[in-house]
């Protein structure tokens, strides 16, 4: 048995998924009317960019927009998580109430768990997260010190009935989750473990175009006494926050770090939360007061993520035990880490929309482009969109090219709603000019200009 090689994939290997589209051949139900149900804006305007539809109380069908762009926060997930060095498994959804005996939580969790019984009366439920499991697979197959450190991630669908769910995907019955678990030799690796995952939450949020500060919480059904959240700052955030505004010129960027290197990432722990921030369940009034009166900010935030350490609860409770090399027997040290990825989606909109409709970030717009053409059947409109749909889609971007045969209105309204970064427009005094207008979705900012200037500009 060789011991499990930490592989750390230097360029991450997940493929860059490019695929054009026509309205024509698209399923996009955007809607005409606002959607009485919804109370925030992400809700609403998820619903009228035809991005979910209501299944039943709490859980969304994803639609073809929506779902593109869970799948594009899902690689970011995977890619950040790759360069941590953790590694990707998938669980089932479905799990077995024994091992939940074996932790204890089994009656602990209460009724946000939905227990299932199967056809031979065994008690099953859905999963609304994996430690247990997750200690399972690793005490079936680890026993030596040589095999750590490991940390395990899945992204996977999780389910808890929410006694009340509400604004849409942000507080969901059925919701998609990063959950990942890190297995130590000692405390100190286990620490350094969290804090590994803290720098990777930090440069995945930015790299949705969010900030996520991190902030000190309570550890809730999962247990230990370490952990953070990270939230957005929203004013339709469910969590009450108080922090030091000097928290919010903070940036990770594209420093580069080595996962590896646990001073590094201890020291990117105590730059990110030696400032004061605080979510209202372990909020000091005390503590707070000692922050200078003008720095002191009490708001709203939307909880995007969680890091916890949590010891040996679990590896105590199941036998995931190792020899440690000097004879003994030890149980690991883990922690648990998670990434609200379907939260995310309303948590990008909160923060970035307009009274038109949604502002994607680049990194996650589900097309790059909208190609709208305000003639279709007009030989030479039809002729310049085709040649700038080849083009983009040649370039490796992902045009939506609107070729249906609609009133000019009804396109605009249709684009500015869905939130793509750019609009091509083609109409037929512009052709004659020979220029197409190019127009930035988060300024306004509208120029003419020939159609090969516009692709050089959007790539
Ligand atoms: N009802 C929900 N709807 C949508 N997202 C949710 C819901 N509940 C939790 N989340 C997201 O999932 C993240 C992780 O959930 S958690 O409970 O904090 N942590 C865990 O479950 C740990 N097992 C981490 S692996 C949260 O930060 C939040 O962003």
């Amino acid at each position: 048995r060789g011991s499990l090689v930490q592989i750390k994939p230097d360029a991450t290997d997940f493929p860059k998924k490019a695929n054009p589209m026509r309205m024509s051949r698209y399923f996009l139900p955007v809607l005409k009317e606002t959607p009485r149900e919804a109370q925030i804006v992400s809700h609403r305007y998820m619903l009228q960019a035809g991005m979910i539809k209501q299944a039943s109380a709490g859980i969304y069908s994803w639609l073809p927009l929506g779902f593109k762009v869970l799948r594009k926060i899902e690689d970011i997930v995977h890619e950040e998580q790759a360069r941590a060095g953790h590694i990707a498994i998938q669980m089932p959804t479905i799990q077995s109430a024994d091992l939940w005996r074996e932790s204890g939580r089994y009656d602990a969790y209460g009724d946000e768990m939905l227990r299932i019984k199967d056809r031979g009366g065994r008690e099953m439920l859905f999963t609304p997260t994996a430690e247990e499991l997750v200690t399972d697979i690793f005490r079936a197959h680890v026993t030596s010190y040589k095999d750590l450190p490991l940390t395990l991630y899945q992204i996977q669908w999780k389910f808890r009935d929410e006694v009340r769910p509400r604004f849409g995907v942000m507080r969901g019955r059925e919701f998609y989750m990063k959950d990942g678990y890190n297995f130590d030799l000692t405390k100190e690796d286990a620490l350094h473990a969290y804090n590994r995952h803290l720098v990777s939450y930090l440069r995945t949020y930015e790299r949705l175009g969010l900030q996520a500060i991190p902030m000190r919480a309570d550890s809730g059904p999962i247990g230990g006494d370490d952990t953070h959240e990270f939230l957005v700052l929203a004013e339709t955030g469910e969590s009450e926050v108080f922090y030091d505004s000097e928290i919010t010129d903070l940036k990770f960027g594209d420093r580069e770090i080595d996962y590896d290197d646990k001073a590094a990432c201890q020291a990117v722990l105590e730059e990110f939360t030696s400032r004061y921030a605080r979510t209202d369940e372990t909020h000091d009034e005390a503590l707070f007061n000692e922050v200078p009166e003008t720095r002191r900010k009490v708001a709203r935030g939307i909880e995007v993520g969680q890091i916890f350490y949590f010891g040996t609860k679990y590896s105590d409770a199941m036998g995931a035990m190792v020899d440690d090399g000097k004879g003994g027997k030890v149980p690991v040290h883990m922690g648990s880490h998670g990434i609200g990825v379907s939260r995310l989606l309303g948590a990008i909109i909160e923060a970035s929309h307009d009274d038109k409709g949604i502002i994607w970030p680049e990194g996650v717009t589900p097309f790059h482009v909208g190609i709208l053409n305000m003639r279709s059947g007009d030989e030479a409109c039809d002729a310049a969109c085709e040649d700038l749909y080849a083009k983009f889609t040649a370039a490796g971007l992902e045009p939506l090219y609107d070729d249906r045969d609609e009133r000019a209105g009804a396109k605009f309204g249709t684009m500015d709603m869905i939130g793509l970064p750019w609009r091509i427009t083609v109409g037929p005094r512009g052709i004659k000019n020979g220029v197409v207008e190019v127009t930035c979705r988060r300024t306004g900012e509208a120029v003419e200009m020939p159609a090969a200037d516009a692709i050089a500009k959007i790539q």
